[in-house]
């Protein structure tokens, strides 16, 4: 387990450029087993989920090229799917939850796939429902062997149908669109994700050949095709990134630029961190923050207390809350945050309290945040990262605090952020990896 040793109270300054969005690159990579031609993708950010994901595909016998530090080609020719029955697959699937995705496309070039209970964060549960509910309406029959914690489908032959979603799951989604691509015929799938990611999955498909409608709706229409080609696709700056970069900002005093912010695709992030008060400037396709002191979280209309709560897009995104309420920690007045989707993500609040935080846990769900507006420093304390998005919170924290903090556990972080403790340091931070 490695370690941060930080530094606080040093206001950053520079500019920063965020890394290819996580979550679309684990859809985009597992979408590449469609097609026996090459697939080259740009802005693949150097992370270990993605890492994990890339060597899983390669162990199938996808060949795997990196052409350099951001892109990667990847041609799906012959795949060994005798390998989904090895114990090595077992212990790295379940390692990360984006190998779920794998099972859309085995399924639909080969007629089966099998896959572990996957990992990811800890944040309460979460379930599969979805995906095979999803899978078992085109035609598949699913197998769950609860000696193993094994998943397993097969299908014959996917046929297209009409799937209401029992909810709008995002990896649930990609699966079903990535199954229905080549099945026979027409797939209409209603109560759909439509997160950015999942646009710009289904871009690329179109682009290998696919024919898919309804783009950014909750209403997808598939007409199934018998195969799909090779492209070339690049990824959208990761927006949880960007959120946390304008967080970090606004904590730590500090005046940054985030270039290249991919802004048209933010949806409402902006707008929730206005509303805690910060300032915040779009330049083209930058976003600049200045340095301020102080920042005042709004009420709503009537003058009652502000909520930031998660929904599916194009609501606000659960990954940023935690960042959210810690960003609210050094702010004037008083915020509520909702976490609605995860149960067991905002327990972390025990240690931004320890620092000296206003915080009330209300519940699993809620935690009251009360500003200190810069009356109270925090202080640094030591502490662990228990998830990727609380690992990053707690970073933000200890970046503005007086003193020393440690985080243990910090794979949490390096899940999610690419190279983040020298990025940050280029900007003035202090952060010294331990590694043990
Ligand atoms: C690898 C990946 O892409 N992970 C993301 C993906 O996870 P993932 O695809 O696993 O998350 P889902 O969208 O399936 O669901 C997330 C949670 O929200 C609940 N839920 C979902 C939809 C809904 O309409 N109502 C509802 O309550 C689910 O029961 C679950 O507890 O989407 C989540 C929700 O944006 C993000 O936090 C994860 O970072
Ligand atoms: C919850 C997250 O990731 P995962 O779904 O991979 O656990 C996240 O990215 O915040």
């Amino acid at each position: 387990m490695s370690s941060f040793k930080i530094q606080g109270g040093k206001a950053l300054k520079g500019e920063i450029i965020p890394q290819g969005a996580k979550n679309e690159a684990l859809q985009i990579i597992a979408a590449t087993l469609l097609t026996a031609e090459p697939v080259t993708i740009h802005k693949i950010p150097n992370i270990r989920d993605v890492n994990k994901l890339i060597e899983l595909i390669g162990d199938l016998g996808a060949v795997v090229e990196k052409l350099d530090s951001e892109s990667y080609r990847f041609t799906a020719k012959d795949l060994d799917v005798s390998f989904l029955e090895s114990e090595e697959f077992k212990q790295k699937a379940a390692s990360l939850r984006g190998s779920i995705m794998i099972l859309g496309p085995l399924l639909a070039r080969y007629g089966k796939a099998k896959i572990p209970r996957p990992g990811g964060d800890k944040i309460g549960r979460r379930r599969l429902d979805t995906h095979f509910l999803g899978f078992e309406k085109l035609g598949a029959k699913f197998n769950y062997s609860s000696k193993d914690s094994f998943y397993s489908i097969d299908a014959t032959n996917l046929a297209g149908c009409y799937i209401h979603l029992d909810e709008a799951s995002v990896t649930g989604t990609a699966n079903i669109i990535m199954a229905a691509v080549l099945a026979k015929g027409k797939t209409t799938i209603y109560h759909a994700a439509c997160e950015p990611y999942i646009q710009q999955l289904c871009k690329m498909l179109n682009r290998m050949g696919a024919n898919i409608s309804g783009i950014g709706s909750n209403l997808i229409t598939i007409e199934g095709v018998e195969s799909l080609g090779g492209t070339d696709h690049t990824l959208l700056p990761d927006m949880i990134e960007v959120g946390s970069f304008i967080g970090l900002a606004a904590m730590t005093q500090s005046e940054i630029t985030i270039k290249n912010a991919g802004v048209e695709h933010l949806g409402l992030i902006p707008d929730v961190f206005r509303r805690l008060g910060i300032k915040l400037e779009l330049r083209g396709d930058d976003i600049y923050i200045p340095s301020q002191k102080h920042y005042e979280i709004e009420t709503f209309i009537d003058g009652s207390i502000m909520t930031v709560a998660d929904a599916p897009w194009p609501g606000f995104t659960p990954d940023l809350l935690s960042i959210v309420l810690v960003t609210a920690i050094q702010a004037k007045g008083t915020v509520l945050i909702h976490q609605k989707m995860f149960e067991s993500r905002l327990f972390f609040v025990d240690k931004l309290i320890d620092m000296g935080a206003q915080i009330i846990l209300c519940d699993p769900h809620r935690a009251t945040v009360i500003g200190l507006d810069r009356k109270q420093q925090l202080k640094g304390i030591k502490m662990s990262s228990p998830d990727i998005r609380a690992g990053v919170s707690l970073l933000i924290a200890a970046l503005s605090a007086e003193g020393e903090s440690v985080i243990s556990n910090v794979e949490q972080i390096d899940r999610g952020y690419q190279y983040i403790d020298e990025r940050l340091n280029q900007l003035g931070a202090s952060i010294h990896r331990l590694e043990q």
